[in-house]
């Protein structure tokens, strides 16, 4: 059953890449919170998110994202401007500075220097701000791509294995902080364990099917069949709660990234 008011909505859309359905055409809808997406290596979890964040289209079927028909340019124009996208690999940015990264992203979403400022301040990242991204500590780079993902304050978030490379403590400290990035965020990862505990639904996606399972709260949980719902009238979703960011542990990501640099300056790297 599709809430009320989905963030994405899918009726009869099929994904297919390399010759073979990476998601057979399938009817479901990912409303506000959390949603976890867990399959192994070439699932297809990368290209679905791609395709809800409109880089690519489906290959039947209809694709609504918050509220707007991404079968059509008006309705792919205006929502784009409203979704976060962060691909599992931005090594294009290991040469740029925290913050010319996060300038660079708000370029292109029209977003303003004073919401640069506060979004680097907002992640905790005014002092890795000079830093360069390729010699930054793994959970501070992600905290700098999650500050250019929402720059632009976005109403859906999709992250594309956002904790691999992550030690578990790390990952840990930065589950807060992912689930008030946006209204909707979808969370990819290669395996459901991680996700499990802290993502409103979970879902995999295995040889074409996306399958909820039961209760996202439970380790390990047995997959359910394919998905039914109905039809979700058009509308902009509600905020699921106040979009604060919270710091766990700020003296220990300063530490974390004093040291890195360190590292970095006497030539033994990261
Ligand atoms: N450039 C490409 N050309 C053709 N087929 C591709 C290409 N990239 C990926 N594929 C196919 O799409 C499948 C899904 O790739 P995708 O990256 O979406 O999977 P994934 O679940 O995100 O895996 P990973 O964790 O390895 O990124 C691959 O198994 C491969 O068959």
């Amino acid at each position: 059953m599709i809430a009320g008011y989905s963030a994405i909505v899918a009726r009869g859309m099929g994904v297919r890449r390399g010759g073979r359905w990476l998601l057979r055409p399938a009817a479901f809808g990912i409303a506000e919170g959390v949603a976890g997406l867990a399959g192994q290596q070439g699932a297809g979890k990368s290209t679905l998110l791609a395709t809800f964040a409109t880089l690519r289209r489906p290959h039947v079927g209809a694709l609504e994202i918050l509220g707007e028909d991404t079968g059509n340019s008006t309705g792919l124009r205006a929502v784009r401007a409203r979704i976060g996208y962060l691909p599992g690999r931005f090594s294009w940015a290991d040469g740029m500075k925290v913050d010319e990264f996060v300038r660079y992203a708000a370029y292109y979403k029209r977003v303003r220097e004073p919401q640069v400022r506060a979004v680097l301040k907002r992640f905790e990242l005014s002092e890795a701000a000079g830093a360069e991204m390729g010699l930054l500590p793994p959970d501070v780079r992600l905290r700098a791509g999650l500050a250019a993902t929402c720059v632009h304050e976005p109403d859906l978030v999709l992250l594309d294995d956002p904790f691999a490379g992550l030690e578990a403590a790390a990952a840990a400290e930065l589950v807060p902080v992912v689930r008030t990035l946006a209204p909707s965020v979808v969370v990819a990862a290669e395996a459901a364990g991680p996700l499990a505990g802290w993502c409103d639904r979970l879902f995999t996606l295995a040889r074409g099917r996306l399958t909820e399972l039961p209760d996202a709260a439970c380790a390990d949980p047995a997959p359910m069949g394919p998905l039914h719902t109905e039809p979700a009238p058009a509308g902009r979703i509600r905020a699921a709660r106040p979009l604060v960011i919270p710091v766990p542990d700020r003296r220990r990501v300063a530490r974390r990234l004093r040291l890195a640099l360190l590292t970095a300056g006497s030539g033994a790297g990261v």
